[in-house]
């Protein structure tokens, strides 16, 4: 079990720390001035200059980097869940089940499956490159800036990570400042195993990220809501920067009468209330049909009892919010509310019970925005129709899940609503598979990573067509001054059609069938 939050005191500690506006990159502590934003330019450089030496490329060196980071989460694990479990209140036994396992799991995905990644493939090839040598390579793209998020602050930082490095790429690390003994850790430990100058940490707040965004990058991915997602999007633009968005949204989740209420409301109870409510695909809230909200919020009632006992806040499997301010907005949405179980609430320790609102208007402020916290509102609807226009008249959530015996409602919702991902009859879990994009749509995001994604994403495609100095004779067919001749062989080699009124028919069926088979021995 880590550090209980500490309440004020460790408010008071996280004010000065972002006051003092202070670059810290491996211990290193600069004055707030202007000389800080020239130090974070140098510091750029220096990465970018890292990446220019080009010995972040080869595939021998990204192995040995992904390998030094398992070294790293392995022998480190304990500092590592001790930082986790500071900042949120987690045990060691969640911190690890939550967020080390996918990490371990993503680097033996990568190593495992790098080599064929790396290696450029070749493509169809048409009449006009049948000689010629045509492939995809995939490259780094240079610098890239991963902006981490604090819910979960080990594994949205370090999965990008994982993947940018995979793609031999140089990389900042921007660890979110409210999760601050993991974004701490983080400036201690990657130095000691990863390259130094090629990926490196940058602590600090609004002003160091502000500043850093400031600075030309080739790529970058943040993690966090959608407003500072507005703002990084429009800092990237000046450069003409690609970003990833990884943002948030009302995940909704729909209970059909035609399920198995008990099991339902187990997997929706755990979903909803890990990490005290705190994951960015968590069930928002609940749409059903009013005959079934006593029973949901019984059988949910009943859920909490197993999972955390009698009195939750003893629980070592119930986190608290992070700080006061998201303690006091998430209040704020109990207001009017009528409240079925929990409500309890302790400002000293950020404490919020797990609860459930029925009855809940859609035009009240907890369903205006996204709760982000352990409060689950249920809104009743009169049936599925109504459930998915209801979804589909709000932003496009990150996630979506639908309970029912019915595979074909499931598929109708699947059909005929949107959302970044969806998981049916469970929540969560499509975070959990690295073979699916992980990502939003619409407002709740643009982009994706996870596994080959996070590869790509950190990668150019580049394509590469390779020529012989030779053969001119065929290329002069596309040099001034142009025939109809040359535009029968055009419409020939690109488009496989000739004008058959014209003489040389018969040499341009020959050819073909020559072409075809030299085309056919080439690509296989
Ligand atoms: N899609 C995902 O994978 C994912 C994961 C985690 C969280 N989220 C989303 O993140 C949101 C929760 O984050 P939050 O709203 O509590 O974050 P927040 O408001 O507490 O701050 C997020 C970060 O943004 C930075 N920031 C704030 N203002 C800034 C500015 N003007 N310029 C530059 N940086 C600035 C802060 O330094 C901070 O590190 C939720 O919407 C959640 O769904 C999404
Ligand atoms: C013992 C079984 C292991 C299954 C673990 C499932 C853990 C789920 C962790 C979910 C992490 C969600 C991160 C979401 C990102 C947005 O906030």
């Amino acid at each position: 079990m880590g550090t209980p939050p500490g309440g004020r005191r460790r408010e008071r500690r996280r004010g000065p720390h972002l006051r003092a506006s202070r670059l810290s990159r491996t211990g290193v502590l600069l004055p707030c001035s202007s000389l800080q934003d020239r130090a974070m330019e140098r510091e750029v450089q220096r990465v970018r200059q890292a990446f220019l030496s080009g010995r972040s490329r080869p595939l021998r060196f990204r192995l040995q980097q992904l390998e030094a980071l398992r070294r790293m989460v392995q022998e480190r694990e304990k500092d590592i869940l001790a930082a986790i479990g500071s900042d949120l209140c987690k045990s060691e036994l969640n911190a690890y089940t939550q967020e080390v396992i996918s990490v371990l799991g993503e680097i033996d995905f990568m190593l495992e499956n790098l080599p064929e990644w790396v290696t450029a493939k070749p493509v169809k090839k048409n009449l006009l490159t049948m000689l010629d040598e045509a492939y995809l390579q995939p490259q780094p793209l240079g610098v890239v800036l991963i902006i981490g998020a604090w819910n979960y602050p080990f594994v949205l930082t370090i999965q990008p990570l994982i993947g940018a490095i995979a793609a031999g790429n140089a990389v900042i690390i921007k660890p979110s400042e409210l999760s601050e003994n993991t974004a701490t850790i983080l400036a201690k430990l990657l130095p000691q195993y990863l390259d130094q100058d090629l990926y490196i940490v940058i602590n600090g707040g609004v002003e160091e990220t502000t500043e850093l965004l400031k600075q030309r990058f080739d790529h970058i991915l943040y993690t966090g809501n959608t407003a500072v997602g507005k703002i990084v999007m429009e800092a990237a633009a000046k450069h003409l920067t690609p970003v990833t968005l990884e943002l948030g949204g009302k995940s909704p989740c729909y209970i059909d009468k035609d399920c198995d209420l008990d099991i339902v409301c187990r997997r929706i109870t755990w979903g909803k209330y890990m990490n005290c409510g705190q994951t960015c695909i968590a069930p928002d809230y609940i749409l059903c049909e009013a005959s079934l909200q006593n029973q949901i919020v019984q059988k949910i009632k009943e859920t909490v009892k197993e999972f955390y006992g009698e009195n939750v806040k003893e629980s070592p499997d119930y986190e608290r919010i992070i700080n006061r301010r998201h303690f006091k907005r998430i209040l704020s949405l109990l207001e009017g509310q009528k409240i079925a179980f929990g409500g309890e609430t302790d400002e000293a320790t950020r404490y919020i019970a797990p609860t459930v609102l029925t009855d809940v208007d859609p035009k009240t402020k907890v369903m205006q925005e996204e709760i982000f916290g352990p409060v689950l509102p249920i809104v009743p609807v009169k049936n599925v129709d109504e459930a998915i226009n209801f979804i589909n008249e709000r932003e496009k959530p990150l996630a979506l899940y639908v309970f029912s015996h019915n595979h074909k409602l499931i598929k109708r919702m699947i059909d005929e609503t949107s959302s970044g991902g969806v998981t049916g009859n469970d929540v969560i879990m499509h975070f959990m598979l690295n073979s699916f994009p992980f990502g939003g749509v619409g407002s709740s995001g643009m982009g994706a990573y996870h596994g080959k994604h996070t590869f790509d994403t950190f990668s150019h495609q580049r394509p590469c067509l390779l020529k012989s100095l030779k053969r001119e004779g065929a290329n002069k067919l596309r040099y001034p001054p142009n025939s109809q001749s040359k535009v029968d062989w055009g419409k020939f080699f690109l488009l496989k059609r000739f004008n058959k009124e014209k003489l040389g028919l018969l040499l341009l069926t020959f050819l073909g069938i020559v072409a075809a088979v030299l085309v056919k021995a080439e690509y296989y």
